[in-house]
């Protein structure tokens, strides 16, 4: 079974195997509040105000970088939706791979901090 704290552990790399519906799930299952939405996983994330949610997305962007794996953001007032997938898999057409969950881990790590 895959867990947060060894997701965080990990560094995404090329991939171009995605995951299957049975791993999906199992992957869900370590990361709480995200949900497979359109091929995507997704989460929203809630704050006190805008100065919050945008440092939220800095914070995002400086942890993010190093794995080179960007989320969708969309980004409101007191609210940051954020979408992964993962291009390269399934013979381009795109995909869930373990790149999109060890992404999911770092940002709900960061969420944590607040
Ligand atoms: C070439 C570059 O590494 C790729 O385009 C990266 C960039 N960021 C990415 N971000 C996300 N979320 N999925 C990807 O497949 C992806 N691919």
């Amino acid at each position: 079974m895959v867990t947060a704290a060894e997701l965080i552990q990990k560094k995404g790399r090329h991939l171009e195997q995605g995951l299957s519906d049975a791993e999906i799930s199992q992957y869900l299952a370590a990361v709480e509040g995200w949900t497979l939405q359109d091929g995507k996983i997704v989460r929203s994330f809630d704050f006190k105000n805008y100065y919050e949610t945008l440092a939220f997305v800095n914070a995002i962007a400086w942890v993010i970088h190093a794995d080179d794996h960007h989320p969708e953001l969309t980004v409101t007032y007191n609210r940051v939706v954020a979408r992964f997938d993962t291009h390269s898999v399934n013979g381009g057409k795109g995909g869930i791979s373990e790149n999109d969950f060890i992404a999911a881990a770092k940002v709900d790590a960061i969420y944590r901090q607040r």
